[in-house]
């Protein structure tokens, strides 16, 4: 690093978002102004809240994908308001610096603007949430602006959007080719409606930089490349716990899976072999 020209306090060489006391929506508009990529993770518990928020991650969305990583379903598609409250209520408690987002279940938002107001007022007033997310762009930017008047931030959500996989036809890739102008027309929709970023998933990274370039507001990738001014992951597959299929975005930070397996193999062998407990953890 050059030592030539001092950084003012102001703008620090990495990113003015970690020294915050707490992220707000307009610092990930600043960070993008600064061309400092912010970070997000998915939680659903206090204690992955309270590690990822130490670790300064500047984001935590209560995804609806604890459909599939607590709850045990196939997709996210039976996930309810009432299953995503106390989980999201958990990680709010448990943050002291990141953003919390609640993310909006399947079926809690498509029929109006008052109804996908009503479930964002009982996210906001019962979880301690920073900002709600719900899928879609020009289908569901109604219910963004009605959402935003009333002082409520969203995050919106495009490309491929899980909640309708089977519209879509499968996990598949959005915006490739012709899909792109369609794309671009789902992001300026939801920038016009209101929405404070836009997590864009699944889409080529030319055209999520593309997107970048021309919204104001930030971009959110989750499998849109590094042209984007934030990256997002679902946690159990960064950090190696997932058991499905693990999507090809996807970096794998730890092996999670190994080290909880080999634990409980350990564990089984100590207790048949008179290992544990031993006088120490006894009284
Ligand atoms: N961000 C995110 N969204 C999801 O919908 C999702 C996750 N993560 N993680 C867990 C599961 C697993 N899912 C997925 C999603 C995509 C692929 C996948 O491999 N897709 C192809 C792209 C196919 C194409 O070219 O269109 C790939 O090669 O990545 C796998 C599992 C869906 N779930
Ligand atoms: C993958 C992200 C964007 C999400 O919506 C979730 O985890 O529910
Ligand atoms: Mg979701």
């Amino acid at each position: 690093m050059s030592e030539q020209s001092p950084v003012p306090s102001v703008h620090p060489t990495t990113s003015s978002m970690q020294a915050l006391k707490r992220v707000r929506t307009r610092h990930f508009q600043a960070a993008k102004e600064e061309g400092a990529p912010f970070t997000g993770l998915t939680s659903y518990d206090m204690l992955t809240a309270q590690i990822f928020d130490e670790a300064g991650i500047d984001f935590l969305l209560v995804g609806d994908s604890a459909g599939n990583n607590v709850l045990g379903y196939d997709t996210t598609l039976p996930v309810t308001i009432d299953d995503l409250i106390p989980l999201t209520r958990a990680v709010a408690k448990a943050v002291k610096r990141a953003f919390v987002v609640a993310d909006m279940p399947f079926g809690s938002y498509e029929t109006g603007p008052l109804e996908a107001l009503h479930t964002a007022v009982r996210f906001m007033k019962e979880t301690g949430a920073h900002a709600v997310k719900l899928e879609g762009g020009r289908r569901s930017a109604e219910q963004i602006r009605r959402i935003v008047d009333a002082g409520i931030p969203v995050m919106a959500h495009i490309g491929f959007t899980p909640q309708s996989e089977h519209g879509l036809g499968g996990h598949l890739v959005q915006g490739r080719g012709e899909a792109a102008d369609e794309l671009l027309a789902d992001a300026h929709a939801v920038e016009e409606a209101g929405a404070f970023a836009v997590v864009l998933e699944m889409v080529p990274a030319e055209v999520a930089k593309r997107v970048t370039a021309e919204l104001r507001i930030p971009t959110i990738s989750v499998g849109a490349g590094p042209h984007t001014d934030g990256q997002l992951l679902v946690w159990t597959d960064w950090a190696g716990l997932t058991t499905g299929r693990v999507p090809r975005f996807v970096k794998q930070y730890a092996d999670l899976k190994t080290i909880l397996g080999d634990a409980a193999r350990a564990y089984k062998a100590d207790v048949q072999a008179g290992a544990f407990p031993t006088d120490e953890h006894s009284f």
